[in-house]
């Protein structure tokens, strides 16, 4: 049911940039989360975005956040993520937008989270990580029609959209709850398993245990949206790349470490991606 995702499958067959482009060209990527606590997880997924390339990158966040967000990362724009008036500007001019690392679980998370989806409009792209997957799930909302949507959950954010238990969630019993949703699953585990709306399904091939630590997947969704964002034309060949390139790094850097941080991924992104793409 799976084919495998491995380097040789997916390298080269990304898009070179070319030489009559500007920063638009490789996407408007706004990515929304980080309260007051969980501010490191919207920073990671942002790191990600730059050093994967997206091309303006802007952060809806906590104003607790503003000022580390600055210092770390001043290519990113940043923005009042309370004031809902601008929210919903930066949501319709963005070409794609990430939300859910580090977004809580409180009422005004998930009024932004339905906003967004109310506001977003066909040719846009949306991906859903974190905390945006567990609100979802306790307060379902419509979903835009003619935006594509990618849900990146790890095994319990997946259980609470699915109510399948860890202990079924088998390929048959995903790929059915998948295709009633209508989303691009990327269902993180060992062995993490990609369930595409075109029916296409995907299993990682790479990995290491070294990559258990937090941060990990908010890394992940920060080059998910990057990867869809500046590669417009091959949506599922982003999208696997994203995957496959993430856990990819971790094992490299695994070799010689004991653990992985997620923005070591992020740092070695710019390199591995002239490597890989060539
Ligand atoms: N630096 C920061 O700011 C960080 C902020 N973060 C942000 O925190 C928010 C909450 O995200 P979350 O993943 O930490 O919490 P939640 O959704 O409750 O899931 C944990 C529960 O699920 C269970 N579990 C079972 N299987 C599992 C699996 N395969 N993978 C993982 N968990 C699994 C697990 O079981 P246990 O560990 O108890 O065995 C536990 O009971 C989110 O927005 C995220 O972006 C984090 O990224 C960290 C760094
Ligand atoms: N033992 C493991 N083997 C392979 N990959 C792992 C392992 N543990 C975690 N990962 C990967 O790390 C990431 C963790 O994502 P997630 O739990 O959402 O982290 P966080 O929310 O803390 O950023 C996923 O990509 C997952 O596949
Ligand atoms: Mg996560």
């Amino acid at each position: 049911m799976f084919q495998p995702l491995t380097y040789d499958g997916l390298a080269h067959r990304l898009p070179k940039r070319p030489s009559q482009s500007h920063k638009g060209t490789f996407g408007r990527t706004l990515l929304v989360g980080g309260n007051a606590q969980l501010g490191g997880a919207i920073i990671l997924a942002a790191q990600a975005a730059v050093y994967a390339g997206s091309g303006l990158t802007t952060v809806a966040t906590d104003v607790a956040n503003h000022t580390a967000l600055h210092a770390r990362l001043p290519e990113a724009m940043v923005s009042d993520w309370s004031n809902l008036a601008q929210l919903k500007e930066l949501t319709q001019a963005a070409d794609l937008v990430l939300l859910g690392p580090g977004m809580g679980l409180d009422a005004f998370s998930c009024q932004r989270l339905h906003r967004i989806l109310d506001w977003l409009k066909p040719g846009q792209k949306l991906v859903l990580d974190g905390d945006a997957l567990t609100l979802l799930a306790r307060h379902p909302h419509p979903v835009p029609s003619g935006v594509p949507i990618v849900i990146t959950p790890h095994q319990a954010e997946w259980q609470r959209l699915s109510d399948l238990a860890i202990e079924d969630q088998t390929p048959q019993a995903n790929l059915a709850v998948q295709k009633q949703l209508g989303f691009n699953l990327v269902l993180k585990k060992p062995g993490t398993e990609l369930y595409l709306t075109d029916g296409s399904c995907y299993q990682l091939t790479v990995g290491t245990p070294a990559m258990a630590t937090g941060g990990m997947g908010d890394t992940l969704a920060g080059m998910v949206a990057a990867f869809l964002a500046q590669f417009p034309d091959d949506f599922n060949l982003a999208l696997c790349s994203a995957v496959f390139l993430h856990s990819y790094l971790a094992q490299e850097l695994a070799q010689t470490q004991w653990v992985v941080l997620p923005h070591q991924i992020s740092e070695k992104l710019p390199s591995l991606m002239k490597h890989f793409i060539g």
